[in-house]
């Protein structure tokens, strides 16, 4: 089979591999769609991210989905001809944080290209049947691939509390800002506020429909949040930049009693903050590490028209030409990039 292997930094090599063969539990999965995420291409770039470090050849992608071409002996909930998104995080089941239902806590994860585990740039991969979920007819493959960063979305949303009526500011209108909206707008959020420094991105986001679109590097978000809140500020703040001026604002913008979500994962892991106003304030601040429990979420959301995914596709290629989606997907305009693997 054809996979895309991260060889060197920047450097994809097209190599013909084993198909694997699922196991007992496992169904064998023919690849349609994968999306770029921010992660994939830093690894192409810089080959780590903190301290995961790609030191053997990597198979990158893990937002996926496919068709189901062969089911393990134990398979009963799927069957050759499904169209399924995988989740990629495989907990180890058994861990303390697995037994508290917090699967995506385990530290003994496999984490589709997240070295040392292969991801999903290649024609078939083999994964655990309770990770694959079903696609109704009216979700696309590509829109499957993208349960994933819409998860991480969702799983956001529900550490903020998010609710009926709430004001939601996301800084960063990348495809996590851009996925926190919708899951925000699903749970119910009235007013939705973007910040990014890109005025493309934020342009963007205003056609999705954002209610306010802030430039920091043009505006003083404090004020225009103070202005459009009538001085309360944002119930809710979810941080998907991952800058450090960014997140230090988050304090500054939420209203009293509110809650701070932090996604956007900082250079630097030392960020200044200001604890006393955190205290002064109440204000919950909340780490979002990826997501539990939301792909059944996502692919009903999907189903029932009340987001939208596929709308932040900026191109589609083929895994032949993944070293030229990979330069296109690193300008700073671009939102999302695909490869889309033919039958
Ligand atoms: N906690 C988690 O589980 C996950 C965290 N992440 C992190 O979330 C962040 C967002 O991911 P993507 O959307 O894929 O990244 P991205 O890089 O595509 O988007 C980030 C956006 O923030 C904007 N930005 C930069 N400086 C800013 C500032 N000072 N204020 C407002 N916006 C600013 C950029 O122009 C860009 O549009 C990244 O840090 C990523 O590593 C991503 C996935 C999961
Ligand atoms: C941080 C990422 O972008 C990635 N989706 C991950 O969960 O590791």
């Amino acid at each position: 089979m054809r996979s895309a292997v991260l060889v060197e930094t920047t450097e994809f090599e097209l190599q013909d591999r084993p198909r694997p063969s699922p196991g007992p539990d496992d169904v064998l999965v023919a690849v349609r769609d994968v999306g770029i995420c921010g992660s994939d291409v830093h690894y192409y770039e810089h080959g780590r991210i903190g301290d995961y470090v790609v030191e053997d050849p990597l198979v990158l992608g893990h937002e996926s989905a496919g068709e189901v071409v062969e089911v393990g002996e134990n398979v009963t909930d799927h069957e050759p001809g499904d169209r399924v998104a995988l989740e990629p995080g495989v907990p180890c089941r058994r861990c303390a944080h697995c037994k508290h239902g917090d699967y995506h806590l385990c530290e003994d994860v496999r984490f589709m290209a997240t070295p040392p585990h292969d991801g999903a740039f290649t024609e078939y991969v083999s994964w655990p049947a309770d990770f694959a979920y079903e696609l109704p007819d009216s979700v696309s493959t590509a829109e499957g691939a993208l349960c994933e960063p819409l998860s991480v979305g969702i799983h956001a949303c529900r550490r903020g509390g998010v609710g009926t009526g709430d004001t939601v500011l996301i800084t960063g209108a990348g495809p996590i800002g851009l996925m926190v909206m919708e899951a925000a707008r699903a749970a119910g959020a009235t007013d939705i506020i973007l910040t990014d420094v890109v005025e493309e991105k934020l342009d963007f986001a205003d056609k999705r429909g954002a209610d306010l679109t802030v430039n920091v590097t043009e505006t003083d978000l404090e004020a225009a949040v103070d202005e459009y809140t009538d001085g309360v500020g944002a119930d809710v703040v979810v941080e998907a930049s991952g800058a450090e001026p960014s997140i230090q604002s988050t304090i500054d913008v939420v209203c009293r009693g509110g809650t701070v979500v932090l996604v956007g994962l900082a250079s630097e892991a030392e960020v200044p903050f200001d604890v006393l106003e955190v205290i002064d304030n109440e204000i919950d601040v909340h780490g979002s590490f990826r997501y539990k429990n939301t792909y059944e979420a996502a692919v009903d959301l999907l189903a029932d028209d009340e987001v939208d995914v596929e709308g932040i596709i900026d191109f589609e290629s083929q895994l032949e030409d993944i070293d030229d989606a990979f330069r296109r997907a690193m300008e700073p305009t671009v939102v999302k990039g695909m490869i889309s693997l033919d039958s």
